[in-house]
This record gives structure tokens, C-alpha cells and sequence, in this order.
């Protein structure tokens, strides 16, 4: 990926370089910045789509050559700046966007046919990064309506599915019936299950085994409550919470790890970035230590726990913070900016 980027950011480069000299002049005949601007804004745009994000970089680079193409002075300095600045940039950004950003909407028990139908609506009016993924968990009652009037580009989760495709268990539903109605995910493990439903590790994993099996993606909660924290164990609770899954989850490809602190989720008290970072980094040592280095490489994790517009964009520049959980946040317009935090 890094060397894809590498070749497509000089690639692109190598024809901004090209053209350069002729919008200058054409700029300068016009006496007219903007008509060198557009012409060089274009290059990335119709020769690398790929290199698109880097287009604030080449704005940078055309501002810095405009200011020393006037004063005739200091070109190659800035310029040489301007490409270590534009390499290390591009290689920052492939690192970040190895794993696909994942964000994430529980709206919990919440909602109903109205607020579902205007917030689908939001979400159909707003432009969504493209370069992230984005599930909705959906009350089961409302998933199939969800599903018809969320954008075909978001993902439909349940927030809960028994470990066996069907039988006697009033109340449960299972991942065959969530497939069935369109859901493609499922969100496991949430600390509500396991605090008011008292949902163990093991019961945990099974489900997870078997909505894994029957097709299904998986959003694999863990998170340690303040006590635990309070206590300095932190790492060893999110680290038997992983054991416990990694028993029965042969094949991570479809897995998300969501890291909730407990003590964060619907109190406004929001874990710091650094905070997050350091257990994520945990995490993907433990992933490397305990399952593979290519699964840790590749698993993404998400952050969860009063994750708001405000405080998304910190959190989503730690370089293990994959995504977001988003609990209370999701049920509201201001999800678009979580969902495009990294933009
Ligand atoms: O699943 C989401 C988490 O429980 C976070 O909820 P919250 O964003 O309302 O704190």
C-alpha cells in the first residue's frame, strides 16, 4: 500500500511538475494567482484519483512555489520542504488508511419509525467519507425499515443474536433471521449485554462463533468499568475478554474489536486520545502476541464511549483508533462529522 502510494504520489507529482511551468506563465500573463491554482488543482484530480487526499498538499505546494515564483528567490529550499512534506504526509495517510475507518451507530433501544426515517434521511443528504465504513445497529424491530431507508452504502447491525440458528429460545433472535431481512452485522459483547444480561465471555465468543459462521460481520465489544480501571486492570480484563473470543474465532476478517471503557459510555466522560491509544496499542500487541502478526495488522478496533463531533477528530489521529462505537451521538445529526472525522 505504501509503495502504491508512493508511485501514485509521484506519479501525480511528475505531472503537476509538468504543467507547472505553463500555468505559471499563463498565471502570469493573466497577472491572475486563481488561474494557476485551478489548473494545478486539476492535475490530481484527472490523473490520480487516488491521490486525491493529498490535494490540500498540493495546494501548499502551489501557495509556497506562487509566493517564490514573485520573489524569484528561495524556489528550490521550499520546494525540496514542500516534498519531504508531501512524502511524509502520503506515507502518514497510507499507514492510517491500511484498515479501513470504521464507524459504527448503536442507537441502542432508541428510536422509532419517525426519528429512524428522519435521521436515514440526514444520512442520505450528507456527504460520507467514502473512505469510511459505516454500520448502523438497529433496534431489531426496525432493522428491515432501517435498511430501506438508510444509503445501500451503510451497513445494518443487530445489537444482539443467540448462538444457534433457531429452536426454543422465546425472545432471542438469531444471525440466519438477520441475515435474512438484509442485516449484515451484528454487535456482540456491548457492556450492557454483559452487565444487565449478564452475558459471560464464553456465551460472548459462542455467539460470535456462529454469527461468524453463518455469514455475518462482527462488532466485538470489550472495555474494563472504572473499578477495574481504578484497580490497574485495565489490560488484563480487555486482555480475557480477547481470550475468551480468540477460543472460538478461527478467521478475524469480519471482526471489529469495539474497546469501550465503561466508565465512559453514556457518562460524557470520554477516554483522552492518549488513553484510547494506549489501549489499542495493548490490544494490537496482544493481537500480535497471541494470534498473528497479520491479524493484528489488519483487525480494525474502534473507540467507543462518548464519542461526540467535538472530540472525534483527536481521537480518530491516534494511529490504532480505527473507528468508532457511537452510542447517544449516532441518534443525531452531528454523527456526519463522527462518520468524517478523519477528513
Ligand atoms: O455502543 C456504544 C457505546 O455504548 C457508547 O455509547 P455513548 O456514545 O452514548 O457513550
Amino acid at each position: 500500500m505504501i509503495q502504491f502510494l508512493r508511485v501514485t504520489g509521484g506519479r501525480a507529482h511528475s505531472v503537476w511538475h509538468a504543467h507547472q511551468n505553463e500555468a505559471l506563465s499563463r498565471a502570469t500573463m493573466d497577472n491572475n494567482p486563481s488561474v494557476c491554482e485551478t489548473m494545478l488543482l486539476d492535475v490530481p484530480k484527472s490523473v490520480a484519483p487516488q491521490a486525491q487526499k493529498f490535494t490540500a498538499v498540493f495546494i501548499k505546494l502551489f501557495e509556497h512555489q506562487w509566493k517564490t515564483y514573485e520573489g524569484q528567490k528561495k524556489v528550490s529550499t521550499s520546494y525540496q520542504y514542500i516534498l519531504y512534506e508531501f512524502y511524509a504526509n502520503s506515507n502518514t495517510h497510507s499507514k492510517m488508511s491500511a484498515r479501513k475507518f470504521c464507524v459504527g451507530g448503536n442507537w441502542k433501544m432508541n428510536g422509532d419509525q419517525k426519528s429512524i426515517a428522519e435521521i436515514s434521511k440526514t444520512l442520505s443528504g450528507a456527504a460520507l467519507d467514502p473512505n469510511t465504513e459505516v454500520v448502523i445497529g438497529c433496534p431489531a424491530i426496525y432493522l428491515m425499515y432501517a435498511r430501506n431507508l438508510l444509503p445501500c452504502t451503510v451497513g445494518v447491525a443487530g445489537q444482539n443474536a443467540y448462538k444457534v440458528a433457531k429452536g426454543a429460545f422465546t425472545g432471542e433472535i438469531s444471525p440466519a433471521m438477520l441475515k435474512d431481512i438484509g442485516a449484515d452485522w451484528v454487535i456482540l459483547g456491548h457492556s450492557e449485554r454483559r452487565a444487565i444480561f449478564n452475558e459471560s465471555d464464553e456465551l460472548i465468543a459462542e455467539k460470535a462463533e456462529h454469527a461468524l459462521a453463518e455469514g455475518l460481520k462482527v462488532i466485538a465489544c470489550i472495555g474494563e468499568t472504572l473499578d477495574e480501571r481504578e484497580a490497574g486492570k485495565t489490560n488484563e480484563v480487555v486482555a480475557r475478554q480477547m481470550c475468551a473470543y480468540a477460543k472460538k474465532v478461527r478467521d478475524w476478517t469480519n471482526v471489529v474489536v469495539a474497546y469501550e471503557p465503561v466508565w465512559a459510555i453514556g457518562t460524557g466522560k470520554t477516554a483522552t486520545p492518549e488513553q484510547a491509544q494506549e489501549v489499542h496499542a495493548f490490544l494490537r500487541q496482544w493481537l500480535t502476541d497471541n494470534i498473528s502478526k497479520e491479524v493484528s495488522a489488519a483487525l480494525r478496533i474502534q473507540y467507543g464511549g462518548s464519542v461526540t463531533a467535538a472530540n472525534a477528530k483527536d481521537l480518530a489521529k491516534k494511529p490504532d483508533i480505527d473507528g468508532f462505537l457511537v452510542g447517544g451521538a449516532s441518534l443525531k445529526p452531528e454523527f456526519v462529522d463522527i462518520i468524517n472525522a478523519r477528513q
